[in-house]
């Protein structure tokens, strides 16, 4: 005889705690294209997790299932014990937040501006009280821009809150769209490609910056190409090849497995060069 469901649901509780993210599964399909095929992942509370793989493995389809972008063909994805709710907006309010591949910033808006459209998934201020600048809509304001000042600190931007993003070094556009992701008080934070054209000095940054973030209690999960970065910052990495997990593990592990080798280079018994192993800090798509 089977175990009641409520039961069985109290002991998954119990035993996966802190499980963030339970992606189960996941498959998802464009026509005939399948572009994730059975992936499964989990995210725990203060973890930083990275999912690397070749171009076209599939990374960013399978964030896009994760952040309710898309509707897994198969599968199933829960975070923090719920199932994820069908509108990406929903998402965030769940405590999930992203950034994108190629910067979605509002670049005729300020820094500061662009961290408070952040913050609005949070606010209880509603059209009314906007409108006629009611009291609480005012205090709201003055919290609101007192904790986009503080979190433009938190990533490194101190002092240009009043300029267009679009007049930002690069750089810095990409950590604003870390703050204005914070800003929405997310539990798990998802980058894609946060390095992405940035200098070394910059990643390097960029990397301090997401231990900082882990220190705050959240959980990271990073795709990224720039390898060296990858294996400095993540616990566990997940390595995708063609839409499906090839090797997943702690993140010495997976460098090391061979099959992740050939995956790069194409050839296990292919020289390590220095300058172009992926594996050591070269970018696998240059
Ligand atoms: N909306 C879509 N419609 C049809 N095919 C798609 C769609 N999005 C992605 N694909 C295909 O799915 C596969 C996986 O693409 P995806 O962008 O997820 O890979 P990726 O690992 O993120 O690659 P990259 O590292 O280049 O960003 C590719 O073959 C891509 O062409």
């Amino acid at each position: 005889m089977g175990m009641p469901v409520e039961e069985a649901m109290q002991q998954v509780q119990t035993m996966d705690r802190n499980v963030l993210l339970d992606a189960r599964n996941v498959t998802m399909q464009f026509g005939g294209l399948i572009a994730v095929n059975d992936v499964s992942l989990q995210v725990h509370s203060g973890e930083i997790v990275g999912l690397i793989g070749p171009n076209g493995a599939g990374k960013t389809t399978f964030f896009n299932c994760l952040t309710g972008l898309y509707k897994p063909t198969f599968g199933m994805v829960t975070f923090d014990g719920k199932p994820l709710p069908p509108k990406p907006r929903m998402v965030v309010r769940e405590g999930m937040a992203r950034t994108f591949q190629n910067i979605r910033l509002f670049h005729n808006m300020t820094a500061i501006e662009n961290v408070m459209v952040g913050m609005y998934s949070r606010t209880k201020t509603n059209a009314i009280d906007a409108v006629f600048r009611l009291p609480r809509h005012r205090r709201e304001e003055i919290a609101s821009t007192r904790r986009a000042q503080e979190l433009l600190e938190f990533v490194g931007l101190t002092g240009v809150g009043d300029t267009l993003s679009r007049n930002l070094p690069y750089g810095d556009q990409r950590r604003l769209e870390i703050a204005r992701a914070l800003a929405t008080e997310p539990k798990l934070l998802l980058l894609d490609e946060p390095t992405a054209g940035m200098n070394p000095q910059e990643t390097r940054q960029a990397e301090e910056l997401i231990f900082k973030i882990r220190d705050l209690g959240l959980a990271v999960l990073v795709i990224e190409h720039d390898m060296r970065f990858i294996f400095n910052l993540c616990d566990r990495v997940s390595c995708l090849v063609r839409g499906a997990v090839l090797v997943e593990g702690p993140g010495d592990v997976v460098q090391n497995d061979p099959r992740v080798i050939e995956a790069y280079i194409g050839s296990p018994a292919a020289p390590p060069a220095a300058t172009t192993d992926p594996l050591n800090g070269g970018v696998a798509d240059a």
